[in-house]
């Protein structure tokens, strides 16, 4: 699949965005109701999704023993025997990445060397100030910078909200830009919205709009850590960004809805809604991602009932 590469900034194509937020949240009800799925189905997509999680640590208390667990239940995230039942074996599935502070990259890149799934499980770092991006651009910069040569794949970047309230676009781009330079041509980009920061569901739009532009190949709603995360009318605003990007330039971008995921319905959710107002292209780790700590140990649960017909005892599970 060929990268976004961006385009030249287009103030016209931003400036005449009309959302009506009744609208978007009655979308998104009739989107996710009556779908009931058979069993099986759900069994499925939660192990699809569990492929898509980027699985996160991201705490003040993060210590390299912690993030060497991430990294094991990254490359072991569902139990032998629950997968055993599912027909799969234990190396078939992993999740997509692992997400650190950019000074717990080395350690995570080095666990996952020493068990060869470097380059197989991607190691994303958050950069630019993570969470509130209020930081000079070039300490941001250079953050990024600092993940990559320790060894990151995926640079999660923080957009700088002030610049969106304030309708400063073009210096919005400017900044994404400069931060895609920074993480070069191998390290993929994910530009973290923090949607719940941006006021109103147009802002939201635009600020899709200028990180595709400035050649994000993911958007991602939130950090975890605003008060409000993700949640599917602000994913759907994204998507319909998405949508029209592809339309008008042919490139196709990655969602990752980041910030309070817990359970196994939401995941559900999430795919339904991508599935309907992307299509079945974007179900994959290369164009869809959770950003989740928590996750992993509802969908195993899930998926222990699935395969044993009864409720999983909690000893079973112990992280994620
Ligand atoms: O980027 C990922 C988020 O920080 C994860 O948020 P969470 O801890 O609410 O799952």
């Amino acid at each position: 699949m060929e990268r976004n590469p961006g385009c030249e900034f287009d103030l016209s194509w931003i400036s005449n965005v009309n959302i009506n937020s009744n609208a978007i949240n009655k979308s998104v009800e009739s989107i996710i109701a009556d779908k009931i799925l058979k069993n099986e189905y759900e069994a499925a997509w939660l192990l699809k999704a569990v492929t898509c999680i980027d699985l996160t640590t991201l705490g003040g208390d993060d210590t390299e023993s912690n993030v060497a667990r991430l990294c094991q239940k990254a490359a072991q995230p569902i139990h032998t025997d629950i997968l055993e039942g599912l027909g799969f074996k234990e190396d078939d599935i992993r999740t997509a990445a692992v997400c650190v502070y950019p000074s717990r990259v080395k350690e995570a890149v080095n666990v996952l060397k020493k068990i060869g799934l470097y380059g197989k499980i991607n190691v994303a770092s958050v950069a630019t100030g993570f969470p509130s991006g209020q930081m000079p651009l070039k300490s941001r910069l250079e953050e990024i910078r600092f993940a990559v040569e320790e060894g990151a794949t995926e640079i999660d970047i923080v957009i700088n909200r002030t610049l969106v309230l304030t309708g400063k676009w073009e210096e919005l781009y400017q900044e994404i830009k400069e931060m895609k330079e920074a993480c070069g041509q191998q390290v993929h980009m994910k530009s973290i919205l923090a949607v719940g920061e941006l006021d109103t569901f147009k802002n939201i739009y635009k600020a899709s709009l200028v990180a595709m532009m400035a050649g994000s190949d993911f958007i991602k709603t939130s950090t975890g850590k605003e008060s409000v995360n993700a949640t599917l009318p602000f994913g759907l605003v994204m998507c319909r960004a998405i949508k029209d990007y592809q339309e008008t330039l042919g490139y196709k971008v990655g969602l990752k809805p980041a910030g309070g995921i817990r359970t196994s319905k939401d995941a559900i959710n999430w795919f339904i809604l991508v599935k309907e107002v992307l299509g079945k292209d974007w179900l994959n780790s290369e164009l869809f991602r959770f950003g989740a700590s928590g996750l992993l140990g509802d969908i195993e649960s899930s998926l222990y009932s699935f395969v044993f017909g009864r409720k999983a005892p909690s000893y079973v599970f112990t992280m994620g």
